[in-house]
This record gives structure tokens, C-alpha cells and sequence, in this order.
């Protein structure tokens, strides 16, 4: 009998995103707190000879089914730090949209190394695993374990699952593609510069919902700015989200375009998708709760 192994690949949201400086290698030292979504893309593997990759779903053309695909760039990644690796062939079902700031390519990585771990008996602690994710890309790491946590570092270094109280919201991607470097590179940050006064997240355990709301109107996204620049549709995103009956916050997630509105309840929260999608049906809304 044919094995078929299943992995969701949910969408990550930056909730705060601080840009703490420059490394000497390029990369920017972030300060973020992330949280995860029941929305996301599919991955499944059948164990066998070989490796191979097809990609459906209606974000297929925009992510590719080639070597450059995540999936496959994770495989090789774990393939180089474990001798002997199990792989198979991969089927992606692509929902989310394509450099959009909710990291799908990132988490499609991270389930690849999930069924990897899986099918060769590799422990979900075992570090060849996050040593593989971070080769793999800044946000891979953060999406092996999809739970809500601290990250910083260039997104190497990751905090304990922080049991968030679930925040209801609507993410929404007006469907313009934004390039992350395109984005880091607008700030013009000198390398090995750090950022004077950039005060870190205040993140712990068991927030309550009170101290959860004032730490996000506090602490907002680094990169919205810049994005802004780059994709001056995610203004309208934001207006038309604040405009919205009882949003309480509206900001970008990563680097674009996808913005997220907080509201009290899911039904405010699928109220309120349902009216933006009435305006905008071309717009990717998605109601979900974040974790
Ligand atoms: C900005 C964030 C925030 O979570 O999310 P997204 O907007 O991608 O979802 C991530 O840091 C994105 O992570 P990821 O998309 O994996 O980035 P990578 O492939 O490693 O790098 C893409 C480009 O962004 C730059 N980059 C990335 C991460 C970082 N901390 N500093 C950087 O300067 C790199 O120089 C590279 O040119
Ligand atoms: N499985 C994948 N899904 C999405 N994009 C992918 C995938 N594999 C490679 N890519 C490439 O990675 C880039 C970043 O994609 P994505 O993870 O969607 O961005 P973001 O983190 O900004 O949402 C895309 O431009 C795409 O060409």
C-alpha cells in the first residue's frame, strides 16, 4: 500500500517587526514577535526512490516546481547534513500568495523538513533540523515549530512557544508581489551598523489579552515604511482595514504587501472580511486566528 504523508504549511504573521541593526554580512538583525495562522498551503509526500516535486493549486505559477523551489532547496539542505536521507515525491497545493510577507515559502520549507523528519525517524528537536532550516532561509527556522514566539537575530534565533491568548483577524494581500531584499535594501542601512534606541520587544509567556493589546500598539512594523515605497497599494489596504467596524489595530506583516486587521471576536472578523471582499474581489482575505 501506497504512504501518504500530510503537512500543512500555515502562514506566518510578523505581529511587531523592529529592525535592530545591520550585520557585516548584509543581513538585518530583526526583533519580532510571530504568530501563526489555520490557513496555509499543503505539502504531502509518498516515501520512495528519488526526489521530485509537483506543484497545484491556484499560487503554482508564481512559486515554481523547480530546484529553486523551498521544498527542494530544504531537501538538499537536509540531504547535505544527513547521510543516507529518505525523500520521495513531494505534492504542493500552493494557496497562499507568492512574496507576500506571510513567509509560505518559508513554511512550505519547514513542512518538507517535518516529513523528512518523519519518514527518516529524525527527532522534531533534533538541531540537524533547525541547522537545515536556517540554511535553508531567514524565516524557515521560526516555521518549523508554527506556534507563537519571539525571533531575532537575522531569524536564527527563536524563542519558547509563548501560548498567546488567539487573536481574531483578517489577513489580506492585494495581490502585488513584494521582494524582501527590494524591501531590506530601501532601508540603506550601512553593514555593521546598529539602530541607537531600538528598544527590545517586551515578549513572555501568558500575556494576558490586556498587556497583549498594549505591546502591539506599542511596537509596530520597521519595514512598512519601505514597503510603502515599493507597493503603494498596501496605504489602501490599510485605510480601508482601519475604516472597518471594530478593527482595533491594522499593520503589514513582514515585508509586504500582506496586512492584517485585530478584531474582538471571529465574527467581527469574518464581518469584516466578508465586507472588504464585497469591495475588493480581487483581494486574497482570509478571516483567521492567529497563534
Ligand atoms: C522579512 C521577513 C520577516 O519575518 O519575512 P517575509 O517578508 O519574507 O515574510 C524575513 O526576515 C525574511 O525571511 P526570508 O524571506 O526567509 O529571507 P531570506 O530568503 O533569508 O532573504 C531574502 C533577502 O532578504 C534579506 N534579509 C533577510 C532577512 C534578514 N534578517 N535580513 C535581510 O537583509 C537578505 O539579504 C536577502 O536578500
Ligand atoms: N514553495 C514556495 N512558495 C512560494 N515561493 C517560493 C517557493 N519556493 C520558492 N519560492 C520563491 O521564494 C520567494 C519568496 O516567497 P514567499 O515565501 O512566498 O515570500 P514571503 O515570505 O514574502 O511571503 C518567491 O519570490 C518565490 O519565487
Amino acid at each position: 500500500m501506497m504512504t501518504v504523508l500530510t503537512e500543512r504549511a500555515p502562514a506566518k504573521v510578523n505581529l511587531t517587526l523592529r529592525v535592530i541593526g545591520r550585520r557585516a554580512d548584509g543581513y538585518h538583525e530583526l526583533d519580532s514577535l510571530v504568530a501563526f495562522t489555520g490557513t496555509g498551503d499543503w505539502l504531502r509526500l509518498i516515501p520512495g526512490a528519488g526526489l521530485s516535486l509537483v506543484v497545484d493549486g491556484p499560487t503554482a505559477p508564481q512559486a515554481g516546481d523547480g530546484e529553486d523551489n523551498l521544498v527542494l532547496r530544504a531537501t538538499r539542505a537536509l540531504q547535505a547534513r544527513h547521510h543516507g536521507l529518505k525523500t520521495g515525491a513531494f505534492q504542493l497545493t500552493k494557496l497562499l500568495p507568492v512574496a507576500a510577507g506571510i513567509g509560505g515559502g518559508s513554511s512550505d520549507a519547514a513542512a518538507a523538513l517535518r516529513l523528512l523528519a518523519r519518514v527518516n525517524g529524525i527527532a522534531p528537536d533534533n538541531p540537524v533540523l533547525q541547522d537545515a532550516a536556517r540554511a535553508t532561509g531567514s524565516d524557515v527556522p521560526v516555521c518549523l515549530h508554527p506556534r507563537a514566539r519571539r525571533m531575532s537575530g537575522a531569524g536564527e534565533r527563536i524563542g519558547p512557544a509563548l501560548d498567546l491568548p488567539p487573536l481574531f483577524a483578517v489577513l489580506i494581500n492585494p495581490r502585488v508581489a513584494v521582494s524582501t531584499a527590494d524591501i531590506f535594501k530601501t532601508l540603506a542601512l550601512p553593514k555593521g551598523e546598529t539602530i541607537s534606541g531600538v528598544a527590545h520587544t517586551p515578549v513572555r509567556a501568558g500575556l494576558s489579552r490586556g498587556e497583549l493589546a498594549s505591546l502591539l500598539a506599542d511596537t509596530g512594523n520597521d519595514l512598512e515604511d519601505p514597503a510603502l515605497r515599493h507597493a503603494p497599494i498596501i496605504a489602501e489596504v490599510l485605510s480601508l482595514l482601519r475604516a472597518a467596524a471594530c478593527c482595533r489595530l491594522a499593520r503589514m506583516s513582514g515585508s509586504g504587501a500582506t496586512v492584517f486587521g485585530l478584531f474582538d471576536s471571529r465574527e467581527d472578523a469574518s464581518r469584516a472580511a466578508r465586507m472588504m471582499h464585497h469591495h475588493r474581489p480581487a483581494w486574497w482575505i482570509k478571516p483567521v486566528v492567529l497563534r
